[in-house]
């Protein structure tokens, strides 16, 4: 497995007291006869230390996806995919505060006010989404927009995370007229594949290295649903390669119809910001 957390800090000294907290809650969540010792909490949290790679099957977890959002109350996601030979071939997505109605649109008049979404997906087989606690499993598809003025976008809530005077400037070149829909973690690529809003711009800023946990679940969601999801030249996004992904400059998800005339605005913001 390869997960974005290890036991380093649980194994402190000023930790035991959230590690007894952690090790109560692992107990009571298992639906086993065998209590857990703290040992063997840790001893399973490092279970996540793969490199991953081209070979095998390897689980790809982030346990906490938008950390940031996680502790200010908004979005985060619980991100779980399976890559085989390189390729992701299953993905898991939880997203506890995401509506269950649709996202960053005029009201539609809808009544369901649930949060809680789980979307799943294995590859040729579609995407789908149901409620956190089960019910109503609906096939979900990205939208169809094709008049990039009619689009709207996703990006991260925090700036820190990707340029938001880039994809500033994108949205202008193709005349998006909604405003930027700012939510942490993947629960970006959850409402992009169900069609909240079309389009999905990430561009960290120079040095930062995307991780494969960060983007495995969420791309194979969207890619299922009908997306495409891709570096900033256009590039499908390499999982193979251990656990950080190589991108030219970001991460680009969209419908098909859309990428043309997205990547010509993209190329062109890039080109004059250099
Ligand atoms: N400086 C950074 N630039 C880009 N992404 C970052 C940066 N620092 C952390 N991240 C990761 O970006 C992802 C969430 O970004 P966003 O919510 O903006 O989409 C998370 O995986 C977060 O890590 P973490 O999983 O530890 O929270
Ligand atoms: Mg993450």
């Amino acid at each position: 497995m390869v997960a974005e957390e290890d036991s380093g800090d649980l194994r402190k000294d000023d930790s035991r007291e959230i590690l007894d907290r952690i090790t109560l809650v692992v107990n009571d969540t298992l639906a086993t006869e065998k209590t857990l010792s703290s040992e063997d909490v840790l001893t399973a949290i490092d279970k996540g230390r793969s490199e991953g790679g081209p070979e095998g099957r390897h689980w790809v977890l982030d346990p906490i996806d938008g950390t940031k959002g996680f502790l200010r109350g908004d979005q985060y996601a619980i991100a779980l995919a399976l890559l085989d030979q390189g390729r992701v071939v299953l993905g898991v997505l939880a997203c506890p505060n995401l509506p269950l109605a649709p996202i960053g649109k005029e009201s539609q008049g809808s009544d369901t006010h649930q949060d809680g979404c789980l979307f799943s997906a294995v590859i040729g087989e579609g995407a789908y989404m149901q409620s956190l606690d089960g019910f109503s499993v609906v096939k979900v598809n990205v939208s169809t927009i094709e008049n990039p003025e009619e689009a709207s976008f996703f990006e991260s809530f925090e700036a820190a995370h990707s340029s938001h005077d880039l994809t500033s400037s994108i949205a202008k070149k193709l005349g998006v007229k909604a405003p930027p829909v700012r939510i942490d973690s993947q629960a970006k690529y959850g409402a992009l594949s169900r069609g909240d809003g079309a389009i999905y711009l990430r561009f960290p800023h120079a040095g930062y290295r995307e991780k494969i946990w960060d983007h495995a679940a969420g791309s194979i969601v969207v890619t299922e649903a009908g997306g495409v999801v891709t570096d900033a030249a256009g590039n499908p996004l390499d999982f193979s390669k251990g656990k950080y992904l190589d991108l030219y400059k970001g991460i680009v998800a969209s419908n098909r119809q859309l990428m043309p005339k997205l990547f010509k605005a993209i190329q062109e913001c890039i080109a004059s910001s250099l």
